[in-house]
């Protein structure tokens, strides 16, 4: 389905205090910015049913003459996978810092499930001087948890994120897809319903990625965890996505709403299938800067189902 994901709105006027700046927890059901999304798209058909994540007229902008994001709106639903699209230097990565509170929104806001957010970003960043364990666990003793009791919880993961027996071991000791699994980890542990994800396999080689991106898909599969996954690879993001925001346009105030749908579970395979070519192809097209206005995409309304 293809959709513009900046509503018009019935009310635009913010309460005194309600927006510019402001960044609230977003206590699921029965908010008013929920119903009001949903009015606006009578026809659509949200999977998920619960706002995990609700961005509302964002602005945004380092230098006033460079505006970054101009009113700006979009939603994720609770246990939704959806990758966010766009040409290097369009504001992914300070959205994600915006969206994790390490930026201030200039107008807007931003709901968010405020301390069960983990934020992974471009590189790994582990602390060369703790263990595998140790960085696995830091999040959850920055929250407030016992060292002991983070470090234990961590031990119990490493299997299922194929570090078993690595625990002792220092990063250096690690391949770079270990590095990955032990930063998502840490991120996974931290987070709790909301992950940011930013190009996470982007310096990895070919065939690591492509294990990386299964392994991810088998995790989220079993963790149900709200993802917003950064990718410039299209493949990556129809393989890994249930929902693709893409920008094309600066200061980006509207995002194509691309639903690529079933099947899930997906292969490589899958990528290599009529409809996901055909998908791809429109995202393509629409990544490109200036080709199409927004009203004349035509996407494949009904995704890939
Ligand atoms: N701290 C900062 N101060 C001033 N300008 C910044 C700062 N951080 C980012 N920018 C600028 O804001 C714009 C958006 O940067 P951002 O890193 O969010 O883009 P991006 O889409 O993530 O890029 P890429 O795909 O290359 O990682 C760029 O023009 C960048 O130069």
């Amino acid at each position: 389905m293809s959709r513009q994901a900046a509503p018009e709105r019935g009310n635009p006027s913010p309460e005194p205090g309600e927006l510019n700046g402001n960044r609230s927890e977003f206590n699921g059901t029965g908010s008013n910015l929920h119903s009001q999304t949903h009015q606006s798209h009578p026809g659509e058909r949200h999977a998920f049913g619960t706002p995990c994540l609700a961005v509302k007229d964002l602005g945004y902008a380092f230098a006033a003459d460079k505006p970054i994001f101009s009113k700006l709106s979009f939603e994720l639903q609770e246990g939704e996978f959806v990758s966010l699209l766009a040409p290097s230097g369009m504001g992914k990565t300070t959205l994600f810092r915006l969206i994790a509170g390490l930026l201030k929104p200039q107008a807007g806001e931003i709901h968010a499930p405020e301390g069960q957010i983990g934020y992974m970003p471009q590189r790994d960043c582990l602390m060369p001087w703790r263990t595998v364990l140790d960085n696995a666990a830091v999040g959850l003793e920055i929250g407030g948890m016992s060292k002991r009791e983070a470090r234990r919880r961590a031990l119990e993961l490493l299997p299922e994120f194929g570090l078993e027996g690595t625990g002792r071991r220092m990063p250096h000791e690690l391949s770079g897809g270990m590095r990955q699994r032990v930063s998502f980890m840490r991120s996974l542990l931290a987070g709790g319903r909301l992950l940011l994800l930013d190009e996470p396999f982007s310096a990895l080689d070919a065939m690591t990625r492509i294990s990386m991106q299964e392994w991810l898909l088998q995790i989220w599969e079993k963790h149900r965890t709200t993802i917003l996954f950064i990718t410039h690879d299209v493949d990556e993001a129809l393989l890994l996505s249930d929902r693709l925001l893409i920008a094309s346009h600066a200061p980006v105030s509207r995002l194509h709403d691309v639903e690529v749908g079933r099947p899930r579970p997906r292969s490589y395979e899958t990528l290599l299938t009529p409809p996901f070519i055909g998908l791809k192809q429109q995202v393509l097209e629409l990544l490109r800067p200036g080709q199409r206005p927004l009203e004349a995409a035509s996407m494949n309304k009904g995704g890939l189902e």
